[in-house]
């Protein structure tokens, strides 16, 4: 009755302890090295959840729990299916129509998890270490999307990738527009930039689905909000928040009975 869902991005692992339809506590970690994953495969097959590197504590569970693994990352996913008990989702196990090979299977799995929650059509905005945009119809019919550079991957590789910018942190609210030192213009230029294009595809998704849910998840959710709210209060105040998006539709697979 217990399973466990893993979503594995290009940054981090996103875990979920489910109790049957019942999702019941969510954390991220980092990728482990091997030593760490036996470590916590054997404690899963002893009947306890230890999840390691997150802010959760390990638990006894009355049986052995089910892996759902949904992976963009090859090579992390790997090692977690030698677990005997765990099942890796791809795209044709999920309920929505029209999408296309080597879609991500993180997008369609938030596509699912939003309009599950909060009906369709809907238009998910997560911002990950890329940025993703991925809409569906009131069919549950893959529409379209974008890919973009996300925040943070936007200002690590400029600081990378030049001799004179300093690597800065994401800022959590919005800086100012027309700067006057090298952080600001960074932050300012990064920014304005990323929000106006978002605001830019929400506000084309809205002219096609006037009553559609705009639905923001990913690492960097909170910013991109503070950001939308700031610049585009039409948008960020009606957009809605949700930082579980892929576990959602990971349970809806569940749910269907293909886990
Ligand atoms: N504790 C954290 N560890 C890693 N990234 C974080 C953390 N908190 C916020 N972030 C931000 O979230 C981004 C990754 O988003 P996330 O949705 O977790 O990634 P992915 O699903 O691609 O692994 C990073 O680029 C970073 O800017
Ligand atoms: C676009 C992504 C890299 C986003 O990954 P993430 O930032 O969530 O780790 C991932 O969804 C992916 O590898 N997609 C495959 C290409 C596509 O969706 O068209
Ligand atoms: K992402």
């Amino acid at each position: 009755m217990w399973w466990l869902s893993l979503s594995i991005g290009n940054s981090r692992l996103h875990w979920g302890l489910w109790c049957e339809n019942s999702l019941e506590i969510t954390w991220n970690s980092g990728y482990l090295g091997d030593d760490r994953v036996t470590e916590v495969i054997r404690g899963w097959q002893e009947g306890k959840l230890w999840p390691s590197g997150g802010e959760v504590e390990p638990r006894d569970l009355d049986g052995i729990p089910e892996l759902a693994i949904a992976s963009v990352v090859p090579e992390q996913q790997g090692r977690w299916q030698v677990y005997p008990h765990s099942r890796t989702l791809g795209i044709a196990d999920l309920p929505l129509q029209n999408l296309y090979p080597g879609l991500g299977i993180d997008r369609a799995l938030a596509l699912l998890g939003a309009g599950t929650r909060y009906g369709w059509p809907v238009l998910t905005v997560d911002s990950g270490t890329a940025l993703t945009l991925s809409g569906a119809d009131g069919d549950r019919a893959f529409v379209g999307g974008a890919i973009l550079p996300g925040l943070g991957l936007q200002f690590c590789t400029l600081a990378r990738q030049t001799a004179a910018l300093p690597e800065i942190a994401v800022p959590k609210t919005l800086p100012p527009r027309w700067a006057t030192n090298t952080a600001d213009a960074i932050r300012s230029g990064i920014v304005y930039t990323l929000t106006a294009g978002v605001c830019e595809f929400v506000r084309d998704w809205r002219r096609q689905f006037p009553e559609s849910a705009i639905v923001l998840t990913g690492g960097n959710s909170e910013e991109v909000a503070a950001y939308l709210r700031a610049i585009a209060p039409d948008i960020g105040e009606r957009a809605i928040a949700d930082p579980d998006l892929i576990l959602w539709g990971m349970g809806e697979v569940y749910r269907s009975g293909k886990v």
